[in-house]
């Protein structure tokens, strides 16, 4: 015989007061856990990107269902942003206004127990973090349809702050009405240039005739609906709800797979976590062969690229800066090997950062 509703509620409720005392008693021991950081440390680094991912990692891995591995990790990552909390609240800057991308990166990375500071510009995300305002920074560093976010990767050879970690967010934007769109005499969108850039195949097809008006963010974009009636907006789901915008049409970015990736920015390095990339900058003389001898030794110790940028160095005309992602972190000895060569070569390099692949 099935259990009644009213059974069922009662074992439901039963299992709810056991989950609330141990996320409690976990709350009591991430204080105890903050407790010895203090003790080890005058200075104590509380956010631990290497111990978060290996414990999100572990729950997808271990998950059995129903619940799906990724809401799972999700939830986990909830109760240590709260935990996180407990033992220092965590102000975490990143490229406003509110209800942009950058944003909701912010908040899947971290979790909805910090407070996230919207800032106007990259680089005052980076020097928000580098004057001590800020815990951390998130920043967009690339696109899968309109590819590096050169802002930020200028803004790293003028900084000091090291990757702590890094956010893919699968973007989706939407055309979306304010209060009061008069929707037979719409003349403009509104929109961020890369948003623009990534709709323009759905824009041509659907509204090929209304002007396509760039502007500094997505979010301000749907901000200007609020007082406009001639005009329409693309942006996301937090912007939408943000500014209590209709959406006209969802989801039309040409491509279904368009992925923005954004880094975690802070004051910090971070310790191996077992699944680990790492980013750096690399400039040499200029010669022929300069970038193919930089890229041998990564062949040779068998460890995979995963971006190549080049960058004017600004320090002379026609000089670069490379930037290279590869997997794996600096203190991995197959990695240390490749950069003894590459500095035994002659190349300059600055390690911005070794740390924990994106889990969620
Ligand atoms: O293990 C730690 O270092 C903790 O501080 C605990 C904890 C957690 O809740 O699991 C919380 C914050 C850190 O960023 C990592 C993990």
């Amino acid at each position: 015989m099935t259990d009644s509703l009213d059974s069922l509620r009662d074992q439901i409720d039963a299992l709810d007061q056991q989950l609330q005392t141990l996320l409690n008693r976990r709350a009591e021991l991430a204080h105890a856990v903050a407790d010895v950081k203090r003790r080890e440390d005058s200075n104590p680094v509380f956010y631990r990107p290497e111990r978060e991912a290996q414990v999100l990692q572990r729950i997808k891995e271990r998950n059995q269902g129903p619940i799906d591995g990724e809401a799972m990790a999700r939830l986990f990552r909830e109760v240590m942003s709260i935990c996180l909390a407990l033992e220092q609240p965590m102000r975490v800057a990143f490229l406003g206004p509110e209800g942009t991308f950058t944003q909701q990166a912010a908040l899947k990375h971290f979790g909805h127990a910090v407070e996230s500071v919207p800032l106007g510009a990259i680089d005052e995300v980076f020097r928000e973090v580098e004057a001590g305002a800020a815990h951390y920074g998130v920043v967009p560093v690339e696109n899968s349809t309109e590819g590096m976010v050169s802002h930020t990767l200028d803004t790293f050879m003028s900084s000091s702050l090291k990757i702590c970690g890094e956010v893919e967010l699968r973007i989706h934007h939407h055309l979306l009405a304010g209060p009061h769109t008069r929707r037979d005499k719409v003349t403009r969108v509104y929109s961020h240039q890369q948003t623009l850039a990534q709709c323009r195949q759905w824009l041509d097809a659907h509204l090929p005739t209304v002007e396509r008006i760039p502007v500094s963010s997505n979010a301000e974009a749907a901000r200007r609906l609020r007082d406009e009636w001639n005009a329409l907006a693309i942006a996301g789901d937090m912007a939408a709800e943000l500014y209590g915008l209709e959406r006209v049409q969802s989801n039309i970015e040409d491509r279904p797979d368009n992925t923005t990736r954004f880094l975690v920015i802070g004051r910090q390095d971070t310790p191996p976590s077992g699944r680990d990339k790492t980013s750096m900058l690399v400039t040499g003389k200029n010669r022929p062969g300069l970038l193919s001898d930089m890229l041998l030794p990564f062949r040779e110790q068998g460890i995979n690229l995963t971006r190549l940028e080049s960058r004017p160095s600004r320090t002379a005309n026609w000089s670069y800066v490379f930037f290279i992602d590869c997997e794996g972190h600096k203190e991995d000895p197959l990695l240390k090997n490749v950069l003894e060569r590459l500095e035994g070569d002659g190349n300059t390099i600055r390690i911005l950062g070794s740390y924990p692949k994106a889990v969620l």
